[in-house]
């Protein structure tokens, strides 16, 4: 693990906070994210909420905040006008933005008389080639036969140069749906010669393979590998599959490991609704996150759907057992 992140999981008493759903809160906050650049149109419209929503995640107790550059995109961003120095400017931007949050937020609770936090984390998020697409092949994994991993790269290369650049304390590749992009990313880190430690999570629609159906052990292969990858997991993936999935990956590899599923409320794209959780209430994922963490994760968190009190709940249930104040509110 880097240096940074094994000294974050040792502060947490074994097991640190990620943030929660990014686009799931700023649409609380009152944002429109129905536009093909997701929740990063907020760099050019609504910064100021993208600085809000780290804030509450940060008070619920995120020991690691997320950018909202998840779905920004170089392309993304020239097809809506702008210009490529402009478009670069919010990628940085958007970690500048969760810099800000985490050094005022670090500030405040230095004057605090109790200290119950952490000094967090800001990891630079990177979607993947589908989730830029934006035609679900971001939860299929199938980006048709002309995509080559060399187009992959050549995609991801700029954003994450620049966003490398910006100052991150990680780099945070999300919901990474297959094996061809998990191989094309390791390359680029090590072609670029990346600093920045990096974690890549995939997202998973049946608990054991990738979205392409692929298998976790092949593409954890190809990260354990790398020594510029820290961390590896799974985000925005059903939690009922997820301690499954940390057992699976225990056996194949000794990186880290990151989870922050989705609340497993399940996107109906021709309807444009969250169909209802199943077989469990929310409640639980404070429960679920306690038995993530027995089952070997070091970083645990949420993702689409999860919100500050998710948050809150599952840094109360995982610091309580450490010499932690909760965090009440
Ligand atoms: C589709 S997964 C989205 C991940 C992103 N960090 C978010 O929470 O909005
Ligand atoms: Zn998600």
């Amino acid at each position: 693990m880097a240096g940074v992140v094994e000294e974050l999981v040792k502060k947490a008493g074994g097991c640190a906070v990620i943030d929660g759903g990014f686009a799931t809160q700023l649409e609380a906050l009152g944002a429109d994210i129905n536009d093909p650049l997701w929740s990063a149109a907020c760099l050019i419209t609504k910064p100021h909420l993208i600085k809000e929503v780290h804030m509450q995640y940060l008070e619920a107790g995120a020991d690691v905040i997320i950018s909202s550059s998840y779905q920004a995109t170089i392309p993304g961003f020239l097809a809506r006008g702008l210009l490529l120095e402009e478009a670069e400017g919010l990628l940085r931007t958007s970690v500048q933005l969760a810099r800000e949050a985490r050094d005022e937020f670090w500030k405040s609770t230095l004057r605090s008389s109790k200290p119950v936090y952490n000094r967090a984390l800001v990891a630079a998020s990177i979607g993947s080639y589908g989730a830029y697409l934006a035609d679900g092949s971001e939860y299929s994994g199938s980006y048709g036969d002309d995509v080559t991993a060399e187009k992959l790269k050549d995609f991801h290369r700029r954003r994450l140069q620049v966003l490398a650049s910006a100052g991150p304390d990680l780099i945070a590749f999300e919901a990474i749906p297959n094996k061809m992009e998990a191989q094309a990313l390791v390359e680029l880190l090590e072609e670029e010669d990346i600093q920045v430690p990096s974690w890549i999570c995939f997202s998973s629609v049946d608990g054991k393979h990738l979205c392409s159906g692929e298998s976790f052990g092949d593409c954890l292969q190809i990260l354990n590998a790398s020594e510029k990858v820290a961390i590896v997991g799974v985000n925005c993936t059903p939690p009922q599959f997820v301690e499954g999935i940390i057992r699976d990956f225990k056996k194949q590899t000794k990186k880290a490991i990151a989870v922050y599923p989705n609340s497993g409320e399940v996107w109906d794209g021709r309807a444009k609704r969250w169909l209802p959780v199943e077989c469990f209430g929310r409640k639980s994922f404070d429960v679920m996150a306690r038995r993530w963490q027995e089952a070997g994760a070091s970083l645990v968190g949420g993702c689409c759907r999860t919100t500050p009190s998710t948050i809150r709940a599952v840094s109360n249930a995982l610091k309580s057992r450490s010499s932690w104040v909760r965090v009440y509110y």
